[in-house]
């Protein structure tokens, strides 16, 4: 039996089914709209690569420090089920003001196709993308421990189930909006002149945001709906905060010294909360390298979206745009991760090794690199095949009784206003007053040409033989299929990385402090995203593979690191530390009761003692 109001459905209280709904929706609506995200500031906002890079990332980030304020927010004031309300609005608000930032007649005056005021398009959709950071964020610690709490405390195995079923929501939900949002950019739309649709591939994401609100809302009275217990991360920096102010009044040597700096709050704090943050600290301390990993990972919605531009993504009967190419992650996450529970993880056993879970996440950092040396190959490879410039002064023709004009192609894929699809016949009409004439040419992916008009040209007649086009930029002949391997690598390693490290931090952390380390994991990855801002804004390196090499390299030297961190890691059990602290702390205070002469600060000393005994005790196991 579930604990909310829920009816039972094959054992599952029936409100997790609108939980899961939710998070589908919810996941489509974020992973939709930033899937085209990075192509909107470079084509429509008009932004360099380097800044679209760099906003993007701080978006990102940004999506990935607000987990924090939600959960202070759900712990110590709302509750989850008002949190999740709040922000979900928020959230959709954002999603809408980004819709409307991408339609470019509000501002085309003109009517020329492109907006007059670049500055409102702008703030809109920067005010959009913060609500949105916000929102998703803010719920992202509230949604899955919300859907836990709809289950007894003897509902373990469908707890876990429900934890799967979540996880392939997620992946379910960004699968199909990487597929479909990208098919909806490359619409064109607008009142007085068509464009591509960016409004379109934004305003279906901020439609599923409102269905995931309102599929929430309906499943309201079946809800558990837990108090707010307060905020447990406050307590803990309190706690934090005094060891250290202690330790440094009694600095004299005239004290005695404490086996760990937070025995300093011994005085204020219960041992139990002590000895519960020494765990804490310990994996947190683990994740110092972490966000290198994440720095890697996430640059999947920007560096090689753009890298998937300059390439051809012709696939005979299926033309893909470059931001589809996204897909692949979900696509193999979802593969992956049953064929690594169920094949590879049991083999490896059977093998007789032991595969820890900070093993697997080493071995998910090399792969993230050697995805990332893969991209450099591909880049290599790009760029060797766009720098044919093959025709570069124009201008000596244009004195002989030419004039000229020039065109870049850049295929279905990319372009915004000169779309040609790839090997497409385009027709071009040339008008002089009323005369006009029409000239027509195949054209491939990313190609450019410059095209020289004779003077001469007699309107009325088919103008082809009084054109002549010159291809200046050969078309993408790279194939977007040679990104699949560094998407194989990348997708591995957050199998190994990603979904261990989740299931570690949740292992190692104490019953009441789960959320905080939860939280701690997801500021590994907003870190990680700010690190790519550092490097694209400050490195500024000319040659995109040797980016590509340096990111590789940074993570390998991490990942050194991380298995010498790892290697003098000890797993811990928090369930049982727990259990032997309370039965302690319940013996001492029997003690104390039948020994009340004793001196405070002899108290102390002993019990600080027995803190340190229980807690190395518990901590010996080394796996
Ligand atoms: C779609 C990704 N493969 C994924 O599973 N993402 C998770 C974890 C995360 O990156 O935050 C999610 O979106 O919750």
């Amino acid at each position: 039996m579930g604990k909310g109001k829920s009816k039972v459905v094959c054992g599952y209280p029936l409100s997790i089914f609108f939980i899961v709904v939710n998070e589908f929706c919810e996941r489509f609506s974020y992973y939709g709209m930033r899937a085209v995200l990075v192509l909107y500031f470079k084509y429509f906002l008009r932004w360099d690569d380097d800044l679209a890079t760099s906003i993007y990332h701080t978006f990102v980030a940004l999506c990935y420090l607000t987990p924090i304020l939600g959960a202070i927010v759900a712990d110590s004031w709302l509750g989850k089920f008002k949190t999740i309300i709040y922000l979900s609005i928020v959230y959709a608000v954002g999603q809408v003001a980004m819709a409307v930032s991408a339609i470019h007649d509000i501002t085309d005056s003109d009517r020329d196709g492109t907006p007059d005021s670049m500055t409102f398009h702008i703030v809109l959709s920067m005010v959009g993308l913060f609500l949105i950071a916000l929102g998703t964020g803010g719920i992202k610690p509230c949604v899955a421990a919300f859907g836990g709490d709809q289950f007894g405390e003897h509902q373990d195995r469908q707890r876990r189930t429900f934890f799967s079923v979540f996880y392939l929501c997620i992946n379910g939900g960004s699968l199909l909006s990487t597929i479909i949002t990208p098919v909806l950019r490359a619409q064109e739309c607008g009142i007085y002149s068509k464009q591509k649709c960016y409004s379109l591939a934004f305003g279906v994401p901020a439609a599923l945001m409102v269905v995931a609100l309102v599929v929430f809302i309906i499943g309201s009275g079946m809800y558990y709906k837990a108090e707010p217990q307060g905020n447990i991360m406050l307590d803990v920096c309190k706690c934090i905060g005094f060891a250290i102010k202690n330790r440094y009044r009694h600095r004299s040597k005239q004290y005695p010294k404490r086996q760990h700096w937070m025995d300093w709050a011994e005085e204020k704090y219960d041992k139990l909360l002590i000895a519960q943050i020494k765990m804490v600290l310990k994996v947190l301390f683990l994740y110092i390298p972490l966000p290198m990993f994440w720095t890697l990972f996430d640059q999947k919605g920007s560096r090689w979206t753009l890298q998937a531009t300059t390439m051809d993504g012709n696939f005979g009967a299926l033309v893909i745009q470059p931001d589809q190419m996204q897909t692949v992650n979900p696509i193999l996450i979802l593969t992956l991760v049953p064929i690594m529970d169920s094949l590879i993880y049991p083999l490896i056993k059977k093998c007789g090794l032991n595969f820890t879970p900070l093993k697997r996440m080493t071995v998910g950092m090399l792969l993230a690199a050697i995805a990332f040396v893969c991209a450099a190959l591909v880049q290599i490879q790009i760029d060797v095949s766009t720098k044919q410039l093959l025709h570069s002064s124009p201008y000596i023709l244009s004195g002989q009784g030419f004039i000229y004009f020039k065109l870049t192609i850049k295929g279905k894929a990319n372009s915004d206003s000169t779309t040609v699809h790839n090997t497409d016949k385009a027709t071009f009409t040339l008008r002089s007053g009323s005369q006009s004439c029409e000239y027509s040419t195949n054209f491939g992916f990313g190609s450019s040409y410059t095209f020289f008009i004779h003077s001469t040209l007699v309107f009325g007649s088919n103008c082809q033989d009084s054109v002549t086009a010159v291809e200046d930029i050969k078309p993408n002949s790279v194939h977007m299929a040679l990104q699949i391997p560094q998407y194989f690598f990348i997708t591995a390693g957050e199998v190994m990385f990603s979904v261990t490290g989740l299931e570690f931090s949740y292992s190692q952390a104490p019953s009441n402090m789960k959320a905080v380390l939860q939280a701690g994991w997801l500021f590994t990855v907003a870190i990680g995203n700010f690190i790519v801002l550092i490097v694209a804004e400050l490195a500024k390196i000319p040659k995109q593979w040797a980016e590509y090499v340096l990111f590789a390299s940074l993570l390998v030297a991490v990942c050194v690191i991380f298995s010498i961190m790892a290697y003098f890691y000890t797993y811990i059990d928090p369930t049982e530390i727990e259990a032997q602290f309370k039965k302690k702390i319940n013996e001492d205070d029997e003690d104390d009761k039948s020994k009340p002469g004793k001196a405070e600060v002899e108290m102390v000393k002993r019990d600080s003692i027995k803190c340190h005994d229980e807690y190395d005790k518990a901590t010996q196991t080394k796996m």
